[in-house]
């Protein structure tokens, strides 16, 4: 479905040019939920703004169902670190209904599309609520009920839980595998944190520290969903991926 060729990304500023990612190739089949893992400033975001369109490869190229990447598109939804990209003057209803307009839909049907996906996130009944009342779990969980709301086949989560606390984590992680699970989205997803990545995902791809940074191995994450983290299977997927990136940090 989604295909990164040998990309590269280079940026050119005042302090000259910066190799961020380079010859990068993964696929990604339907249905899939790949984390991508690597040190801080490998270039991870990098990766998924080409994919998402907002930034053009300057090597190799992405496809989309066989088509090149020419900019963002309706069939990617992204959801990234933190809640800036709420509307404060809307609230949580209106927020995830405010996209769907662009799709042609009435205003019933948007609501209702909206309190649907409300639910989906666990905060059914609390629509009203406008991003100042809302804590910073819930707020994270209306973007990902807005992006879920526009039905793109493909989710491209930046650290979407990378400002939570650990309980909130853990419980916006089972909610994001139950709906995954219903929906059979395509899913990138970006974290720093390994037990997470083997906690979601089918395979982790691990990158090479930056600059220049690679691909540096994938790891199938063969166990049942939702996945017991005290499980022989888990610890073993774990000491994989943390021995991937160990070698990233000493080298
Ligand atoms: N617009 C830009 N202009 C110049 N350099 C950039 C730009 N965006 C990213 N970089 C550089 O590219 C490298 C990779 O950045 P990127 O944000 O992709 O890393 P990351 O792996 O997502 O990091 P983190 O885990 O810390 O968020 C960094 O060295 C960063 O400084």
């Amino acid at each position: 479905m989604v295909v990164l060729d040998k990309v590269g990304k280079t940026f050119r500023g005042r302090t000259g040019a910066w190799e961020a990612v380079r010859g990068f190739s993964l696929d990604l089949a339907e249905g899939e939920f790949v984390c991508l893992l690597g040190t801080s400033g490998c270039g991870k975001t990098t990766v998924l703004n080409m994919v998402a369109g907002f930034e053009a490869p300057s090597a190799g190229r992405i496809l989309l169902d066989g088509a090149p990447v020419r900019g963002p598109g309706a069939e990617r939804g992204v959801v990234f670190q933190g809640h800036d990209s709420l509307y404060d003057w809307l609230s949580a209803l209106d927020n995830i209904a405010f996209g769907l307009r662009l799709r042609g839909l009435g205003r019933r049907q948007r609501r209702e599309r909206a309190a649907h996906f409300l639910g989906m996130v666990g905060l059914g009944g609390q629509g009203a609520k406008h991003p100042a009342e809302l804590s910073g779990g819930m707020k994270q969980r209306i973007q990902i009920a807005r992006a879920l709301a526009a039905d793109p086949r493909i989710l491209l989560m930046d650290e979407p839980f990378g400002a939570l606390d650990a309980m909130t984590r853990a419980a916006l992680q089972a909610e994001l595998t139950r709906i995954w699970a219903d929906t059979q989205k395509t899913v990138l997803f970006i974290t720093h944190d390994i037990e997470e990545a083997v906690a979601l995902s089918t395979r982790v791809a691990v990158m090479t520290r930056g600059p220049g940074g690679t691909l540096k191995a994938v790891v199938p994450v063969d166990l049942p969903f939702p996945r017991d983290r005290t499980s022989d299977g888990f610890m073993a997927a774990f000491r994989q991926v943390h021995a991937l990136i160990h070698a990233e940090i000493l080298a």
